[in-house]
Order: C-alpha cells, then structure tokens, then sequence
C-alpha cells in the first residue's frame, strides 16, 4: 500500500477494495474446490437507467471474484405479491446465498415487507430488521454493506476509532443509524446530526471523523471541519457540468483535512466490495453445515 498510495490525504477506496476483493476471490476458489459457488441473486424492478447501472457493477464485480450472479429483471409494474413470490423462491433455491433487493422501489410496492421477506441468513444488504437487531445488540450478522465498507476503510488506513469523536450527518436506516452504531461498538463518541440539526457547522467542527451521507452535492466545506478532521464523503450526486460528485465540497475541504474519501472512488467500490464479502460469508456458513451433515 505504502509504496502506491501516491496521495497520503486521499483515502482510496477503489485501491482498498481490490486488494479486499483478492483476498474475496482466494477464499471462493477454496468454496469452489469444495464444489460450493457463492451465487448473489440481484431483483430490479423498473427501468431507471442509474439503478441499472449500479446493478450491472454489483454482477460484474461478483463475476470477477467467482461467484454467479443471477438478475431478475421485473417490470415497474409488477405487483407486491409477485415480488415475494421471486423472493420466495430465491429463499428456497441452494445455488443462492445472498438476495438484494434494489432499492428503491416503485411506490405501489411496500419496502419493508419485501425486505421482511428475505431469509435473514441470504440478507446480504443487512437489511432485514432480525439482521438489524443482531448489529445493533453487537452479534455477528451481515452489516450494512456502506457503513461496513467506511468500518474497513478506516482500519486499512489505520483511523483509529477508539475515543475519537465521529460525526455522522444523515440518519437513514442504511447509511447514517448503522455507521453510528458500528462506530459506537468501536468505541467512538457519536453524534447524529439530520435535515433539522440546528447550527450543523458546530457539530461538525467537533469531529475527529466526519461522515457526510446527506445527498447535496458539495455541501460540506472547509468552514464545517475540525483541521486534521478524517472526511467520509457517501454522496453521489451530478455537479453542474454532470460529473459525479460527493457531499464534500472535495477541493475545498481537502488541505483542511488529514485524510478524505474522493467520489467517485471512495465509498461506492467499498459499497461493492462488502456485498461480496456478504455473499461469501453466507455461502461458507452454509458449506460448512454441507460438510458436518455429510451432504
Ligand atoms: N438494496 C440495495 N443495496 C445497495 O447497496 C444499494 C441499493 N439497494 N440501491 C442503490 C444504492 C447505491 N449503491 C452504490 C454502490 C456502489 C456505487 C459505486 O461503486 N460507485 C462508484 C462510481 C460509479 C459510477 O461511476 O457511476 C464510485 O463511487 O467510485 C454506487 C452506488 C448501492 N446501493
């Protein structure tokens, strides 16, 4: 790592999550050599050309590390029941270990009980409430796979957590709740800030750590950070000119910082990286029981 990593400041998410996705790749070939393929079915509903590409990544990337990738491509207008259905299935077929649901979902359909329906066990997303009960009390389960994939980033550029004030701005239930529970089992003060957090820039100051996942593009500036702060930008948004970009208003803010994630190629390749790692988790629990019930 020392010796590629150009930039000290830049925390660089596409570089950790390839060494991340080789070390995935060995421990398939070992499932593999068992006679056991990690297999990550992949439901889309709809047409929306960014969610497709966000899918497309996600198989190409399961692809490459060995595993099979299955897309189940739904109309927009499929109804509630007929998802389940697929989910059902899915739960009940032994070539599948992980199941995402794409999200979001077209308004008719409800969320949460497409969600309810995923067996725990094949969660790879972390999202079901059982899955999220685990990680909240600290029991091992699958972990949301964005704040797991900050959790690796800032262990491989050795961040430590322990102590250290992190800042969270967004509470969502897969970004912002889990990152601040994850952090907090690692010793961390926590602080949530949201849309309504009066005088942000005061909470802001305050962080050793710092995760935007707020979804306006280049909102946090230089005048929001502590010097020194470690900044975690989860936004994907299009600038001006229609380049992505992050929460982070990156040029600004960098200098001031002491090290920071860039958009693209910070979070996002992580985002990915933790599926597979997911997948991979869920399919050795279940070769393990293969082998000890003789199958
Ligand atoms: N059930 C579910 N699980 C998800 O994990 C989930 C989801 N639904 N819905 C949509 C969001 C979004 N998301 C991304 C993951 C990786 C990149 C990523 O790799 N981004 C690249 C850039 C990609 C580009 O160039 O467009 C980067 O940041 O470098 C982006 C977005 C996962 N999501």
């Amino acid at each position: 790592m020392e010796d590629i990593q150009v930039d000290k400041k830049l925390i660089d998410g596409k570089a950790i999550g390839t060494i991340i996705r080789e070390e995935i790749k060995e421990r398939v070939q070992k499932l593999q050599s068992k006679g056991c393929t990690p297999g990550l079915a992949v439901i889309i509903v709809g047409d929306d050309p960014a969610s497709h590409t966000y899918v497309k990544n996600k198989q190409k990337s399961s692809v490459e590390v060995g595993m099979k990738s299955e897309l189940i491509q739904l109309a927009a207008t499929v109804s509630e029941q007929e998802i389940l259905d697929c989910i059902a299935q899915l739960n009940d077929d032994d070539s599948i270990h992980g199941i995402l649901v794409q999200l979001p979902l077209p308004k008719h359909i409800d969320e949460n009980r497409v969600i309810l329906a995923i067996d725990p066990a094949k969660d790879v997303d972390g999202f079901h409430p059982v899955n999220v009960g685990k990680m909240m009390i600290g029991q091992s389960t699958y972990l949301s796979c964005t704040p797991y994939g900050i959790i690796k980033l800032l262990e491989r550029t050795n961040t430590q957590i322990k102590g250290k004030h992190a800042v969270i701005i967004g509470r969502s239930n897969i970004v912002g709740k889990p990152m601040g529970q994850l952090l907090l089992q690692r010793d961390a003060t926590v602080t949530y800030c949201h849309s309504r957090t009066k005088d942000l820039a005061h909470h802001t100051k305050q962080a050793d750590i710092l995760i935007v996942a707020i979804g306006m593009a280049k909102f946090i500036k230089k005048e929001h950070i502590k010097e020194g702060a470690v900044v975690i930008d989860v936004g994907m948004n299009r600038d001006e000119n229609g380049k992505l970009c992050g929460d982070v208003d990156f040029a600004d803010v960098k200098e001031k910082s002491s090290m920071i994630t860039p958009v693209p190629g910070g979070v996002g390749p992580m985002t990915i990286t933790m599926l597979l790692k997911n997948t991979l988790l869920s399919a050795e629990q279940v070769c393990d029981t293969d082998k000890h019930e003789d199958k």
